[in-house]
């Protein structure tokens, strides 16, 4: 298989390295271009074989997939850039929200495809949102999720969903690291425990109530229940969190979906030239 990326920041170089150390593709079937091509060249002198390419047209050229891995106002300029490497059998992957899978289809004669990826694919884990143009078959759709499925668990959305799945996917991660971050900050200020062992305590937390809602087939009430005895100090938690918290997770949702709305704006009047009103 031959793949370009496009684009080694922060989620190309995560996904490069999932793919690889998971032995989904090795690193002579990789090539890589970047803006910057130092950082290319240095993720490339990592994992001998892997090929860098000195344009974008170059790491698109003869490519089964080529996978995009910029920022939404980054797009225009990139996919003109591959315009003239691509065929109709090539993939062109976005990994942006809000880079609709209609401005690449309008841009690219190929086939298109949109899979957002999350953090958590570094480990292994987590969910792959993927969307498909209109041109891919069957075939290519399950060829692509069985690539994903080395580092991640693929599922099929509806690209009207891809904000609020985002949010709970790929913004997840970082909101409750944040939430955890909170909780173990308070610990220290109102009790002076030690940070590191309160730290160590909280993520044992996090990762054993995830297993009990993946393997331990509980679900997110039956844990609240167990652990709030009636009449308990849980259950008194519980009930303060309750009030305080009402409507904080309405206002966190309109935010990214407001943020995503004027991104695709901006990318739209990009592509078309236009406004649209999309989700
Ligand atoms: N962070 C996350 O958890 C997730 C992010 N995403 C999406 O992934 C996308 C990328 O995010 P992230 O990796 O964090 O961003 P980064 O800024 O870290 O990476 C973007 C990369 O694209 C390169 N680049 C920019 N323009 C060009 C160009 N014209 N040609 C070639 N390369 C170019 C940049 O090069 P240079 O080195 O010069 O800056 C940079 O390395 C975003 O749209 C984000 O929404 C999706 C799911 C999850
Ligand atoms: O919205 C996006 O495109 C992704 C999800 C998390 C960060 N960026």
């Amino acid at each position: 298989m031959n793949v370009g990326f496009i684009g080694t920041g922060s989620m190309g170089s995560l996904l490069i390295e999932a793919f690889i150390s998971s032995d989904a593709l090795s690193p002579s079937e990789i090539t890589i271009s970047n803006r910057t091509i130092a950082k290319a060249e240095a993720l490339a002198d990592r994992y001998p074989g892997m090929n860098v390419a000195y344009s974008n047209a170059e790491a698109a050229l003869n490519m089964d997939y080529i996978f995009l891995c910029i920022k939404p106002h980054e797009f225009k300029q990139v996919v003109q850039d591959i315009q003239s490497s691509v065929h109709s059998d090539s993939i062109v992957v976005s990994i942006t929200s809000p880079v609709l899978l209609s401005h690449l289809e309008r841009e690219l004669n190929c086939k298109v495809a949109k899979i957002i990826p999350s953090i958590t694919n570094m480990v292994r884990s987590g969910a792959t949102l993927c969307m498909y143009g209109d041109s891919m078959t069957e075939q290519d759709k399950s060829d692509l999720e069985q690539l994903f499925s080395f580092i991640s668990e693929p599922i099929r959305i509806e690209e009207s969903y891809t904000r609020i799945v985002s949010d709970l996917s790929s913004c997840g991660p970082a909101f409750f690291a944040f939430l955890l971050q909170q909780f173990v900050d308070a610990a220290v200020e109102e009790t002076g425990i030690p940070r590191d062992g309160a730290l160590q305590v909280a993520i044992n937390m996090l990762h054993g109530t995830g297993l009990l809602l993946t393997e331990g087939g509980m679900t997110l009430e039956q844990i609240q229940q167990r652990v709030a005895v009636p009449g308990g100090i849980t259950a008194k938690a519980l009930y303060m969190l309750r009030q305080e918290t009402e409507g904080i997770f309405n206002h966190l949702i309109r935010t990214t979906h407001t943020k995503y709305k004027d991104d695709l704006v901006k990318v739209s009047n990009a592509f078309c030239g236009e406004e649209v009103n999309g989700q």
